[in-house]
């Protein structure tokens, strides 16, 4: 196959899966990967080092990774053209080829472009955003205990607010559809209907099962103690308190989870390991609160798109912050591993910031392909990184004795530390 700008690598082959989704991964896969705007320029070469050389120590040379790039967002405007900042070709790449990774995204607040991030989720509908949240030790964190922080967010990727259903204030659409919920829904409690802007947050059975069914697979796999149902069903009953009754619903259908006394929270056992594993649910605000004070309670968390957007910052800022943070996007058949953070510009191109984010999404990524000893030689050397204080400037402002090191200098004090 041959594409506009993509340049395939001569050698290397595409990763395959089988009809049950298990992946055939060769020796020498193809790798797709997006550079990303901003900071992209600087974490995303580092973190192609950084892979080399753990699949080199790990496997002496007998798997390599090509990696094969693919454009979107102001590169791509620059390789196709001005307007073009997600080429089809992109998304046909990442969906064939099934495991990609991905630097950040710009994307304006207001008025512009719509978020290509968002774009990439819902073309492809990858309906589970992953974001692993662990503690490495030594890591300046403000909390007194953060190593009791051991989370794995699950946030619903598909709808919510990534439907984007929005009318703008003034506009003739707004006027049309705040006509039909006045005159024909009996709505009576606009406040201000004359400066209106309205969006529609839909939330479906589908969608909350396979998220929530992709949760508590999880648990069972990982051995993990609960999986709660994060949600503010107190005032948006119909969305966000139908998301936590389907959720609970599946757990009972499709896992034999049952009722603790009176309910609402369950627990079932895990047929792997025989343990107990709780289903509970939390309302946003408060649990906010408790994974600050009490985080040793909350283990997998299955929630809404908004409210997953921010408990995944939130939580990481408990372990250190978003330097550090990864995450993976996923559908039952494509992976794209990605920075949880943004694009950071007033630090763009300077070789500055942490490039943690994207070498651990990418530790995820190896494990994901079933490449466990490159991935854990990666966590290995994010911990000896971290305990010698030799580290960017985020851990090093809050890092008493710590030497400040650049972005691609991080990189190889973990390549040293291999
Ligand atoms: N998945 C994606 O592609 C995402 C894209 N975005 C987009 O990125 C743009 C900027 O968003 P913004 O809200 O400013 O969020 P950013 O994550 O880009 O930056 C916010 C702050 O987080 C800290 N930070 C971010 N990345 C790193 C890093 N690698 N190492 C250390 N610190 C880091 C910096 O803090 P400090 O100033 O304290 O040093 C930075 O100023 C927007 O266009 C937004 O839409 C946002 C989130 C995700
Ligand atoms: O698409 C964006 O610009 C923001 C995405 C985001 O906040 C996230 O992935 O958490
Ligand atoms: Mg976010």
């Amino acid at each position: 196959m041959s594409y506009q700008h993509i340049q395939v690598p001569a050698e290397g082959r595409k990763i395959t899966a089988n009809a049950d989704h298990t992946l055939n991964v060769p020796t020498n896969p193809i790798i797709p990967y997006i550079l990303g705007d901003g900071i992209g320029v600087d974490v995303t070469p580092v973190m192609l080092k950084v892979v080399d050389a753990a699949v080199e120590k790990a496997y002496g040379g007998e798997r390599k990774i090509h990696w094969m790039e693919i454009y979107a967002g102001e590169k791509a405007t620059k390789v196709y053209g001005p307007n073009v900042w997600m080429p089809d070709e992109t998304l046909e790449v990442v969906k064939d080829y099934l495991v990609s990774i991905k630097g950040p995204l710009t994307t304006p607040v207001g008025g512009g472009i719509r978020s290509l991030n968002v774009t990439l989720r819902q073309h492809l509908d990858l309906y589970v955003c992953l974001r692993p949240v662990r503690y490495f030790k030594g890591v300046p964190s403000p909390l007194r205990e953060p190593e009791k922080t051991d989370m794995v967010v699950f946030r619903e990727n598909s709808e919510d607010i990534y439907a984007g259903i929005e009318w703008q204030a003034g506009s003739p659409e707004v006027g049309k559809v705040i006509d039909f919920l006045t005159k024909e829904m009996g709505v009576k409690k606009l406040r201000f209907p004359e400066t209106s802007a309205l969006g529609i947050k839909p939330v479906s059975r589908e969608g909350t099962e396979r998220l929530v069914r992709q949760a508590i697979q999880y648990a069972i796999d990982h051995d993990k103690p609960s999986v709660t149902l994060v949600h503010k069903g107190n005032i948006m009953k119909f969305t966000e308190g139908a998301f936590r009754d389907w959720g609970y619903a599946l757990a009972a259908r499709e896992f034999g989870a049952e009722l603790i006394d009176d309910g609402p929270w369950m627990r079932l056992k895990n047929p792997k390991t025989g343990r107990q594993i709780l289903i509970k649910d939390a309302i946003t605000d408060a649990f906010f609160l408790q994974v600050l004070m009490r985080p040793a309670e909350y283990s997998v968390i299955a929630t809404l798109n908004l409210n997953g957007d921010y408990i995944s910052d939130a939580v990481a800022a408990q372990v250190g912050g978003i330097g550090i943070a990864p995450g993976a996007n996923m559908s039952d058949s494509v992976a794209m591993f990605e920075a949880t953070h943004g694009t950071a510009p007033k630090y763009a191109g300077k070789d500055y910031v942490n490039p943690g984010s994207i070498i651990l999404s990418a530790e995820m990524m190896l494990r994901h392909m079933g490449w466990i000893e490159a991935a854990d030689l990666i966590i290995d050397a994010m911990q000896k990184s971290v305990s010698s204080k030799r580290v960017t400037y985020d851990f090093a402002r809050l890092l008493e004795g710590a030497t400040q090191v650049s972005c691609s200098g991080f990189g190889d004090v973990m390549i040293e530390n291999m």
